[in-house]
């Protein structure tokens, strides 16, 4: 995938967690300096911490924020977002381009709560953002330029890989990837879990469930790497692994998983059809 110049500034509206794995991404890769990055906040010393941590410029006034913005990232949560949009959507100029994080507002309700020249579009990133190692599916509005489309792939392709997909495929991912960190960093403390079960001490698990994963990461990174023939690597047909992955079949992993995949799409879709019905009352 080509990727393209950042065009500065890249403004985060709402400097939550979220908004500063971003900021640690962008600036991470080089392609973005602090002064490229503006962040706006609520609460003074949450400025103070994000300005102090990573030099970026600190607002508390989103439609100033916004002007001149090379992109604008909504990064509030779904409760102060049409609040928010209704105050950028004066300030917002001709071309300028809006994404928003937001797991559960869908494009329609969006648009209509944008001015129509500028391009809109969703982002479902994840916390590996972080360290320039994350998958982010992308969703495009109804009237986005190419221009526009460039400038939001590049604030994903600097911290790991975009993915563009229809809307809906982007609701999956809510539940996939969006979320899959925290199921991962679940699975490890549950692989702890059991260490301790059999003796081991609290902080001596810890480390080996966190090895343990880090480990399998780095082997999943390699190139053309593919889960069965990891899996065969450890494996010993008949021997100790099997056993184990018999044990995980038979308890029922792909369910268990399948079943927190499933909840978290729901939910996502509750709570977008939620706000669809909000968002067609006048407030
Ligand atoms: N945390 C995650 O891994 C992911 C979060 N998202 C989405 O990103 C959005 C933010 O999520 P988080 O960062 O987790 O939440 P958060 O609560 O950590 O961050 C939101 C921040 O926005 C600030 N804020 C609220 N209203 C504001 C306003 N009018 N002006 C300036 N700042 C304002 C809050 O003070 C808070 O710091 C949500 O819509 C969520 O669905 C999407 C993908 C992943
Ligand atoms: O848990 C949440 O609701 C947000 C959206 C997806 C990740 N964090």
């Amino acid at each position: 995938m080509t990727s393209h110049p950042i065009p500065a500034p890249v403004v985060l509206l709402g400097g939550g967690k979220i908004a500063e794995a971003l900021i640690q991404g962008l600036l991470r890769s080089g392609q973005a300096r602090p002064s490229d990055l503006r962040v706006t906040v609520r609460r003074p010393e949450r400025g103070e911490e994000l300005r102090s941590r990573h030099g970026v410029q600190v607002l508390v006034d989103n439609a100033q924020a916004v002007r001149g913005a090379g992109v604008v990232l909504l990064a509030v949560r779904q409760a102060q977002l049409r609040d928010l949009m209704a105050v950028i959507s004066p300030a917002l100029a001709p071309g300028q381009t809006v994404v928003s994080l937001s797991a559960d507002v869908r494009l329609e309700q969006l648009e209509a709560a944008l001015p129509s020249h500028v391009s809109v579009f969703r982002a479902m990133p994840h916390t590996p953002v972080r360290v320039g190692s994350g998958v982010t599916p992308l969703t495009a509005g109804t009237r986005v330029t190419e221009a526009a489309k460039r400038a939001t792939e590049s604030v994903f392709a600097a911290t790991g890989q975009p993915l563009w997909m229809s809307e809906e495929a982007l609701t999956v991912c809510t539940g996939v990837s969006c979320t899959g960190p925290a199921y991962v960093f679940r699975f490890v403390e549950a692989l702890a879990q059991a260490a301790m079960a059999h003796g081991m001490d609290a902080a001596e698990a810890a480390e080996l469930a966190r090895g343990t994963l880090i480990g399998a990461a780095k082997l999943l990174a390699e190139p053309a790497a593919t889960t069965p023939r990891l899996i065969a690597e450890i494996a010993t047909p008949g021997g100790i692994t099997m056993a184990g992955l018999e044990a995980l079949e038979a308890n029922g992993l792909p369910r268990v998983v399948g079943e927190a995949v499933t909840v978290a799409i729901q939910r996502t879709r509750e709570r977008a059809d939620a706000n669809a019905v909000a968002y067609s009352t006048p407030k």
